[in-house]
C-alpha cells in the first residue's frame, strides 16, 4: 500500500535562546568591566507561535509574509531540521529540501563525486545516480570542470551543480526556500523552465516566496504569516489579494 502523505502541524511553536553566551573569555571580561553587576537578561526569540495546519497529498501550498514572520523557520520544522519547542510536528512522506542551495560541497572531490554524494543526500540509491549522472553533468554545463575538485569553481558554478543535482530526483514533498537565481542569465532561463517542471512533480509542495505571480502561478493555496502567527490561510488569490491590501496600508 503506497503511503498517504502528509504534514500536520499542531500548535506548534519554536523558540530560539538568543542571549550573548556567558562562557567565554570575553563575555568574562565584559561581565567585569560592566558598571551595572547584573548578568543580562536572557533573549528568546519566538519565531513561530501555535502554528497549527494540514497539509494532505496533492496540495501546493505557498507560504507569504514579511522578513522575519516565520517562512523558512515552518519550512525547516517540516524538513525535521529544528524540532519544534512545543507542539506537534507529523510529516508523513520522504521530504526533499531546497535550501541553502550552493553549501554542503565536498571541497576537495570532483563535480562528478559532488553529484553522486549529493544524489544519495537526496535519497537516490546508488543505482539510481549513476542512471541519471550523465544527464546531471550535461544540465549543468561544466564541462571538464566536472573533473576538478569543486573547490576551483565559482559561485555560480556551485549554483549550477547544486541545482542540477536537486532537481533531478521526483520528489514527494517538496519544500522550497525562495526559488533562488541559478547562476548566469542563460542558466537562469534554462533553471526557470526545469524548476517549473520540477514543482509540478512534487505530490506535496511547500514553497516560501515574496513573488505573488509565483505563488499565484503554483499554489492552490496560500499561508500568510506574521510574526511567527497565521493571520490567514486559504485560497491563493484571496490571501494574496488580503496581504497586498495590508502592505499598501
Ligand atoms: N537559528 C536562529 N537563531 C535565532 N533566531 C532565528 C534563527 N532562525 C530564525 N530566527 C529568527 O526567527 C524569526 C523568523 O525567521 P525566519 O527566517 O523563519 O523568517 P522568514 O519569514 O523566512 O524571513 P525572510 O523573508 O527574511 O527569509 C526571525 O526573527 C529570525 O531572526
Amino acid at each position: 500500500m503506497t503511503q498517504e502523505l502528509k504534514i500536520s502541524l499542531r500548535d506548534v511553536g519554536v523558540r530560539f535562546d538568543v542571549s550573548a553566551r556567558q562562557d567565554s573569555l570575553k563575555s568574562t571580561i565584559a561581565n567585569a568591566l560592566r558598571r551595572n553587576k547584573q548578568r543580562p537578561e536572557r533573549r528568546m526569540i519566538h519565531a513561530l507561535k501555535g502554528v497549527s495546519l494540514e497539509i494532505e497529498h496533492g496540495e501546493r501550498v505557498g507560504l507569504i509574509g514579511l522578513n522575519g514572520a516565520g517562512k523558512s523557520t515552518i519550512l525547516k520544522v517540516m524538513a525535521g531540521i529544528y524540532p519544534p519547542t512545543s507542539g506537534e510536528a507529523r510529516i508523513s512522506g520522504h521530504v526533499s529540501a531546497m535550501f541553502e542551495l550552493a553549501t554542503g560541497f565536498e571541497m576537495t572531490q570532483t563535480g562528478w563525486d559532488n553529484i553522486r554524494i549529493r544524489g544519495m543526500l537526496l535519497g537516490l540509491t546508488p543505482a539510481q545516480v549513476e542512471e541519471r549522472i550523465q544527464q546531471i553533468g550535461e544540465f549543468s554545463e561544466l564541462g571538464e570542470f566536472l573533473d576538478y575538485p569543486v573547490k576551483t569553481y565559482s559561485a555560480g558554478m556551485f549554483i549550477r551543480l547544486a541545482f542540477s543535482v536537486s532537481t533531478a530526483i521526483n520528489p514527494e514533498i517538496l519544500l522550497l526556500d525562495e526559488v533562488m537565481g541559478a547562476g548566469d542569465v542563460q542558466f537562469a532561463n534554462k533553471a526557470k523552465r526545469r524548476m517549473h517542471e520540477f514543482m509540478e512533480q512534487g505530490k506535496i509542495l511547500v514553497f516560501s516566496s515574496h513573488s505573488l505571480e509565483m505563488l499565484e502561478a503554483f499554489c492552490e493555496r496560500v499561508i500568510w504569516l506574521r510574526k511567527g502567527e497565521i493571520v490567514m490561510d486559504g485560497p491563493s488569490k484571496h490571501v494574496l489579494g488580503e496581504y497586498e491590501r495590508a502592505a499598501g496600508q
